[in-house]
Order: structure tokens, then sequence, then C-alpha cells
């Protein structure tokens, strides 16, 4: 057993059991993006007093994975999401960046932030499906779900008939667990875990390259969270769909995910495979998380949580957002923002991306003592 340069255990092996063997058991995907996010920046509102939700982000999504996105409330997990699929809310504005869709085959990428109306909507079930925080109250409470399943395939694909619609709508409850005898029920005489299965299958239903899913189980109790989370997994498993999962929950997603991204105030300030960011977290905000979550499975952790709360928006403080709360803050990070970097500090790590001053420049690591402190 050895400590890293942040004081986090890891074996001699490097590995950490549980979570390892809970990613062995994942598809891994081709390692081909199919979505990349480049530099997007997201406002809210004009001026001053602009809310700053998306600082140039940029995450790729690849092919065949599940991207966890965790943080905090407020951090801007569904900004990101909805920027990069042009859904975002007013008074949200995307000031820059570019979204690129690789599609299927290898063809010329698109940038969606410069698609047309046409474009998009063709685009939207078809390429990216997106299931909602709270979906499962968007059923129309006076259609039966087997209805609302084949008018979204009507929609998008008219020439079908309605034998063939009505055949899918089945397919795809059964797919989610539901019996497809259910498909006369209206929404009200189902259960919010059922009614969650009938979104995941209308937003399945046109067979999507890609799935983004905001808090899909936050309504939901554990065990149908648990239930429901194992079957996206598994429909994943079966037909090959990425998918990026937000959730301010990180110990579901180091069960789940095959790599993640952390955000912390309108940035991402860490990302790495699943189980390498659980065994050796390197940014400060990520080790506050997990010891804010209990882990699913494997050892206890301690839960001392993260002191002081999420900067405002709309007066970010200088240097690095997350310094007022750091253990670690040193001088600098107060006055410079790190970039998303390889970690130097410790040595190239494959895959791992961290925004820390404290990875970036070994030179820069100063006794406690001297430490700058909240
Ligand atoms: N319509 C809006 N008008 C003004 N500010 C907004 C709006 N929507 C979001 N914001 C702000 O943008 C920031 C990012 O919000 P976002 O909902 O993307 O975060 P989140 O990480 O998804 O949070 P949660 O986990 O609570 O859903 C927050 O500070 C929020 O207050």
């Amino acid at each position: 057993m050895t400590i890293d340069t942040h004081g986090t255990a890891v074996d001699a092996a490097g590995s950490a059991p549980d979570a390892a063997a809970a990613s062995a058991v994942r598809t891994a995907g081709s390692g081909r993006p199919v979505l990349e996010i480049k530099n997007l920046s997201v406002d809210y509102g004009y001026g001053d007093d602009r809310v700053r939700a998306l600082r140039n982000v940029s995450l790729t999504l690849r092919e065949g994975e599940v991207l966890g996105l965790a943080g905090e409330s407020g951090c801007g997990k569904s900004t990101l999401v909805y920027g990069a699929t042009r859904l975002l809310p007013p008074p949200g504005l995307i000031s820059s960046g570019e979204v690129l869709y690789h599609p299927e085959g290898g063809g010329e990428p698109v940038d969606i932030l410069r698609q047309s109306e046409r474009e998009l909507r063709a685009g939207r079930w078809q390429d990216t499906a997106i299931v909602f925080q709270g979906a499962m109250n968007s059923l129309n409470p006076v259609h039966r779900i087997g209805r609302q399943i084949t008018d979204a395939i009507a929609a998008h694909r008219p020439r079908t008939s309605k034998a063939e619609r009505d055949a899918r709508a089945r397919e795809l409850l059964e797919m989610v667990g539901i019996d497809p005898g259910r498909i006369s029920a209206f929404p009200h005489q189902l259960s919010g875990g059922m009614r969650q299965r009938v979104m995941i299958a209308m937003a399945l239903a046109l067979e999507p390259r890609v799935l983004i899913m905001d808090e899909p189980t936050t309504a939901l109790d554990v065990v149908m969270q648990r239930q429901i989370v194992e079957q996206i997994v598994e429909l994943r498993e079966r037909l090959g769909f990425s998918v990026i999962f937000i959730t301010h929950d990180v110990s579901l997603l180091i069960e789940i995910a095959d790599r993640i991204a952390i955000m912390y105030a309108g940035d991402i300030v860490e990302q790495g495979p699943a189980a390498r960011l659980y065994r050796q977290p390197r940014h400060p905000y990520t080790k506050g998380l997990l010891s804010s979550f209990p882990p699913l499975r494997g050892p206890r952790r301690e839960m001392t949580g993260i002191p002081g709360s999420p900067p405002d928006l709309v007066n970010l403080p200088t240097g690095c957002p997350y310094h007022p709360r750091c253990p670690h803050a040193m001088p600098v990070c107060s006055e410079r923002l790190p970039s998303l970097i390889e970690p130097t500090a410790i040595g190239p790590e494959p895959d791992r991306l961290v925004a820390c001053w404290l990875d970036e420049d070994p030179a820069a690591t100063v006794p406690p003592e001297l430490a700058l402190r909240p």
C-alpha cells in the first residue's frame, strides 16, 4: 500500500478491487468519438449580471461508453448537455464553442451548434435522445402510454404502418421491463418507476447512438433507482449506444460509468476512467465529492463532505474557483486558473485530465503551513 501525493491510499497493484470488479464486466467502447464538445461557454442573461454557467468546457463522448457527469447542484451539468444539444431554456445563451457529432460509418462530423432547425429536428431522437430530469411527469396524462410511444415513432418514421409501430411499442416496453400488456395503460395507472421506464423506452424508440440521461432516477426510491440503472447498463451493452449519465451521486457513477467527468462552478476539474478516479482522485474537489457519498460496495470511506458552498457564478473568485474551499490551496490558486491537462506532477496517466496546480507544477507544492487558508 502506498500513499499518493494527495494522501490517498492505493494498493501495490494499483487496483481498487470493488470498483475495478464493477467496471470489468462493462463493455469497453471503441474509443472513437461520437460527440465532441469543444470550448463550450454558456451564460444566462447579459452584461455584468450574467450567470457564467459554463466556461470553455470541452468533453468527448466515445462510441459505446457510459460517461458519467457529476458535481454539486448548480455546477452546470444540465447546462452542458442542453447547450450541446441546443435545448437551452431562455435566457441561456451559447457564447462560444462547437459540438461535433460524428455520424455512423465515419463521415465528416457536423457541428450541432451550426445546424439549421430542420437538421436539428432530424437528428433529435434519431442521433441523440434525452431523458430529462423529472421526465416521468412529462407523459401526457390523457393519452395511453402506447399511443405516446407510437406517436413519437410516427413523427420521425411516418412511413411505418400502425401495426409496425404498435409492435415496436410493445417490444420497447418489454425491453425496459414493463409487461407489453400494459400498452393501453394511462400514466396514472403506472408507478413512478414504470413511468420513468416508459420515458426511457421512448428515448430508445429510434435507436439513438447517444442517450443523455439527466438525473433519471432522482425522484425514485433507491430500490427502483438501482433496477433502472442496471437496466440502462444492460441495454447499453446489448444495443451499443453511448450514454452521458448526469448525477450528483458520484458513488453511483463508479458502479456504472466507464469514464467520469467532475464539474465545479461551470467547468470540468477532473476526468478519467471510473475505477482509477475512484481509487486515486487527484483534484481536491473530486476527493471532497467522494467523501460526501458512501460507496455502494467495498470498504467504507470516512464521510467528511465539503465545507462551504459553491461560488456565485455571477462573481466567480479569481484563479481556481475551488480555492476558497480547498484544504490544499496555495497562493497561486487564487491568482491563476489551472488548465485541464494531463497531471504532470506524478507523471502522465493514461486518459486522466486534472485542473489543479498541485498536479500541474511540482515546484508549486508548498508546505501546509504556507498554504493559503480560506
Ligand atoms: N434559466 C436560468 N436562468 C438563470 N440561471 C440559470 C438558469 N438555469 C440555470 N441557471 C444557473 O446556471 C447554473 C448551472 O445550472 P445547471 O442546472 O446547469 O446545474 P446542474 O449542475 O445541472 O444542477 P442540478 O444538479 O441542480 O440540476 C446554476 O448556477 C443555475 O442557477
